[in-house]
């Protein structure tokens, strides 16, 4: 970061998250000056290793990444960033009716819970209706898709109403639904959800449900050694000086044939303007001349869901002497969805769980010692009472972060996607439109993040 308080460039980036950076670094290796305004005093947004008092470190945001994640983890791998298998050895454990049933995971089913029969037959067909309907949903236009209307004019949870029918299998819905966005069934679009599992694969393996919410082959597989913020702070370091830290883009001001991009502390004149933050903070920023109905009207209704994360450190990961993986799937708590984030020496037990949706916003305004208590009383009943004392404790809610607002992604409620979806990657004269909201694969991963930059690049390339 520079203290310099204006600058001339090809194109200015807003945002130094991992959609903005990859941008910078496609346009940098293009020959084009650039600067990247980053609002916060770090790079990585949805992306933020935190300390432990013990040394180590982990996650507050994006951490996992599987298979047809290419990008993520070609990026990666550009870096040294290396990559070590997620802790998925022993049973999984099922926390149900005030009942604690521990599952192997490598049957058939794979790690879906051990409901009854009944709802285990309900749910195979509704996953395999939701892939099927999926393979219908073109990812570059969901909007375009023969059922566009009707999938668009319903929410998931009526769909699931009519089809999970079993109370168990809803229940294994529901559970998939919170865990992969943060959000109630009741809050997204039939369309929305198919799009967004039509975008779990890469352009030659379509995606599924299954990739999604799977551990072993699947979405949540590997990790990232050292932490996942390593790989946007060394892309960070390679741009130097170009990225500059602590500048909340406040406006963005069309001013003969360029543009005046205003941040606290430095403004940047440049021919082309590359937005990379997700689409409701990018409605915060005052664009002159207004935007396009259209675009400001998506981004009126592109929330962002509501997630935190809480993770409490141990000696050991003690669990696993009792043959769990720590990965629970439960119907109760603050906390219904957890795994086992120790580092891959295991020198210290890591358990991190996922605040979401509903139980996000129950706990956004309490304090941390209240939410501290009620993710403990979770963790005890799911793995015993060593769970009640850990080393130290940490806590993570994306809804109380001013240049997030929620988490992990922007969610579409009936009727969005096919009134507005065309105006999300539309460039806007010279201003074009990242983050991983904008992704054809993977969208609301960090591997959809870099997706976007590096569309985002060739599209400005090709304008410059
Ligand atoms: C709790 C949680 C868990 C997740 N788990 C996973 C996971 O396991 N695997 C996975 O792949 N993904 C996961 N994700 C999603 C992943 O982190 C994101 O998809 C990805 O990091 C988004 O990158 P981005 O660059 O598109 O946006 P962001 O990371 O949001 O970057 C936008 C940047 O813009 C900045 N900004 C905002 N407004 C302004 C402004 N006005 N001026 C200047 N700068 C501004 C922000 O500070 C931020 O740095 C998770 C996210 C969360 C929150």
């Amino acid at each position: 970061a520079t203290t310099a308080t204006s600058r001339d460039v090809d194109v200015v980036i807003v945002g130094g998250g991992l959609a903005g950076l990859t941008a910078a670094r496609d346009l940098v290796a293009a020959g084009k000056t650039v600067t990247v305004l980053e609002a916060r005093d770090r790079v990585g947004g949805r992306v933020l290793n935190l300390a432990l008092a013990n040394g180590g470190v982990t996650e507050g945001g994006g951490e996992f990444i599987g298979p047809t994640q290419d990008r993520i983890k070609a990026l990666a791998d550009s870096l040294g960033v290396a990559t070590f298998p997620t802790y998925n050895t022993g049973k999984n454990l099922l926390y149900k009716d005030g009942k604690k049933t521990p599952y192997a995971t490598d049957g058939l089913l794979g790690s879906v819970p051990p409901v009854d029969a009944a709802g285990l037959a309900n749910a195979a067909i509704v996953q395999a209706s939701l892939d099927d309907m999926a393979k219908q949903v073109p990812v570059d236009a969901p909007w375009t898709a023969a059922k566009a209307d009707e999938w668009d004019r319903q929410t998931f949870e009526s769909w699931l109403r009519a089809n999970a029918v079993i109370p168990s299998a809803k229940f294994l819905l529901d559970v998939a639904c919170t865990s992969i966005f943060s959000a109630e069934p009741r809050e997204l679009s039939l369309l929305f959800v198919l799009f967004y599992i039509a975008a779990a694969g890469n352009e030659t393996t379509p995606g599924t449900l299954e990739r999604l919410t799977e551990t072993a082959n699947g979405a949540q597989e590997q990790r990232f050694v050292g932490g996942s913020q390593q790989v946007p702070i060394k892309l960070a370091a390679t741009l130097g000086d170009r990225v500059v830290l602590k500048a909340p883009v406040r406006t963005v001001a069309r001013s003969g044939g360029k543009y005046v991009v205003t941040a606290d502390g430095i403004t940047v004149t440049a021919k082309r303007v590359v937005v990379a933050v997700p689409p409701p903070l990018a409605a915060r920023i005052t664009y002159d001349p207004l935007l396009p109905a259209a675009r400001d009207q998506l981004t009126q209704r592109l929330p962002m869901a509501s997630v935190g994360k809480a993770i409490a450190i141990y000696d050991t990961p003690f669990w696993r002497a009792d043959g769990l993986n720590g990965q629970v799937v439960s119907d109760t708590g603050v906390v219904s969805s957890t795994f086992d984030n120790s580092p891959p020496d295991a020198s210290y037990g890591a358990l991190m769980g996922f605040i979401e949706a509903d139980e996000a916003r129950a706990y956004d305004a309490a304090s941390e010692a209240e939410v501290r208590a009620a993710v403990l009383k979770d963790y005890v009943t799911y793995f015993g009472e060593k769970a009640a004392s850990p080393t130290s404790f940490v806590l993570q809610r994306w809804n109380n972060e001013a240049y997030t607002r929620g988490g992990p992604v922007s969610i579409a409620a009936p009727g969005v996607l096919t009134q507005y979806g065309p105006a999300l990657r539309a460039p806007v004269g010279g201003i074009h439109w990242a983050g991983t909201e904008t992704s054809l694969h993977w969208m609301g991963f960090m591997d959809g993040a870099v997706r976007s930059g590096e569309r985002v690049a060739k599209e400005v390339l090709a304008a410059l």
